[in-house]
């Protein structure tokens, strides 16, 4: 079998691609229609680990959930890990296969190319339709020489294209028209159809702009989609700084305060956290003081050392002391973990130059990263009480040292992870994911010291949030333009 792939393909970055993608993965599964999702390039800091062990962006493997399969690493072949000062880490298939700088991958996209289309190929293969994802906008015309990410992988596949636009940041007529203008005459045949994302308002004023659009383009609108407050998908690549957390300051409800350093890494950990009814979340910015909290969070990071000279920086090292004096607890999570050693190694200069570096000091322990990457999803007990946890390592470094004889949890393998400090204020686990089982979660903040933590079932709003935000797509996006591009079963 060959499945048929569509494109979503954005006008500009951020027009609402992952998500649109999330729904029409979710829309099509909901029809009957066994379906893939697909990103060939991806930029991101925020990944997964798949069932096959390896990793991808975080927003393919909420597509696959979205599309009832498991996550695998052909759902995103390429996934390009920004880390400062060395370009990035390059992992293709799921494995990380060393860095590099901007120029060098440049020349290294032709064996890119081949992987992205044999992971496509097997997913074709398996599936009766693939929904794939562009990156950026299609018209960067710098960088369309070799492109793969966009049109080249929509060229080399022959598949169709829907371009979607954000239509809160204005401009949208602009965006569309524009972009169209600055494709190839080929790439410009196959989009297939527009969808203008973020509406708010009256769509009856929107007609007369609409019916200008398909006859300036040719192009059917697909659909003008509402925007859809306080909607939860987690497909966010990049750290969104002004979401704010639901829980507002009351006095009640726990405070979390998290440094959103330059090379945050799995920054979806604290979700469930902004979403939790009782916490406040606050991640500080660069400059921004150290406010006054319950709980300061390291998270954690693609390269340690500069973050963490970042923190130190910024005042964070006497911050966080002053926060411990007061009683305050300390969890440090992955790069935050190492960071709460004495000591951190880079020997082979994997995050940066090569060199060693005083970590903070609290926890007897050093770390040095490894090339050999740890990738697995993992379940264990946490130490404080038992409680079950479940969630995923990804990370370079090995640490070791008497910290670690008073782990923070054990595996279900029996095997340790992280520390929890004598006095019970520090704690530092390898785990991302740590809060979204609604009794770890709790757990966690009853020991930050909130009396009587809600749970929060993270998963089933995730969920319920998917459902809705297909709900919307059912009523506002009409498929009939694309009845041959999809399998007959999509058209409900
Ligand atoms: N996810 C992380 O925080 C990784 C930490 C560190 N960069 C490592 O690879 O070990």
């Amino acid at each position: 079998m060959t499945a048929k792939t569509i494109m979503i393909q954005g006008a500009t970055s951020d027009a609402g691609k992952s998500t649109l993608a999330t729904g029409l993965c979710r829309l099509l599964a909901r029809r009957g229609v066994r379906v893939a999702p697909f990103k060939p390039q991806n930029m991101a800091l925020n990944s997964a680990v798949t069932a096959d062990g390896g990793e991808i962006g975080r927003s393919q493997a909420v597509q696959a959930l979205a599309c009832g399969v498991e996550p695998h690493t052909d759902m995103n072949p390429v996934l390009l890990k920004p880390n400062g000062s060395t370009g990035s880490q390059i992992v293709i298939q799921g494995r990380a296969i060393g860095n590099m700088e901007a120029k060098s991958y440049h020349d290294f996209k032709p064996k890119a190319m081949q992987a992205v289309l044999e992971s496509h190929r097997r997913l074709a293969e398996q599936y009766q339709c693939v929904v794939a994802e562009g990156a950026g906008s299609p018209a960067e015309i710098n960088l369309r020489d070799g492109d793969i990410a966009n049109m080249g992988f929509a060229e080399a596949v022959d598949c169709p294209v829907i371009l979607v636009a954000d239509i809160e940041r204005g401009g949208v007529f602009a965006h569309l028209v524009g972009t169209l203008e600055l494709l190839s005459a080929s790439e410009q045949d196959r989009v297939a159809g527009l969808v203008i994302n973020r509406f708010r308002g009256d769509v009856k004023l929107l007609q007369s702009g609409i019916d200008w659009l398909q006859q300036r383009t040719g192009k059917p609108v697909l659909g003008v989609l509402p925007y859809l407050h306080g909607l939860h998908i987690e497909a966010e690549d990049s750290l969104r700084l002004d979401l704010p957390s639901r829980a507002k300051a009351d006095g009640r409800s726990l405070r979390v305060a998290v440094p959103a350093m330059p090379c945050i890494s799995n920054h979806t950990d604290f979700d469930p956290l902004r979403l939790h009814p009782q916490v406040e979340l606050l991640l500080v910015k660069a400059g921004e003081p150290v406010p006054p909290a319950d709980l300061i969070i390291l998270p954690g990071s693609k390269s340690v050392m500069a973050d963490l000279a970042w923190l130190r920086h910024y005042g964070w090292e006497e911050a966080i002391r002053r926060h411990l004096r007061y009683g305050g607890k300390l969890l440090g999570i992955c790069g935050g973990l190492q960071m709460l050693g004495e000591k951190l190694h880079d020997p082979d200069g994997l995050e940066g130059e090569a060199g060693s570096c005083d970590g903070l000091g609290w926890l007897p322990m050093e770390t040095t990263l490894a090339a050999q990457k740890r990738l697995a999803r993992r379940r264990g007990r946490l130490a404080l009480d038992g409680t079950a946890v479940a969630g995923y390592e990804i990370h370079m470094g090995v640490t070791r040292g008497p910290a670690l004889q008073r782990p923070a949890l054990t595996f279900d393998d029996g095997v340790a992870d992280g520390a929890l400090s004598d006095d019970g204020q520090i704690m530092a686990s390898y785990l991302h994911g740590l809060f979204d089982h609604p009794e770890a979660c709790r757990a966690i903040l009853r020991w930050a010291g909130l009396a009587e933590p809600e749970a929060l079932d993270y998963p089933a709003l995730r969920e319920a949030h998917i459902n809705q935000l297909v709900d919307m797509l059912e009523k506002h996006l009409d498929l009939e333009p694309l009845k041959d591009c999809l399998p007959p079963q999509a058209l409900g």
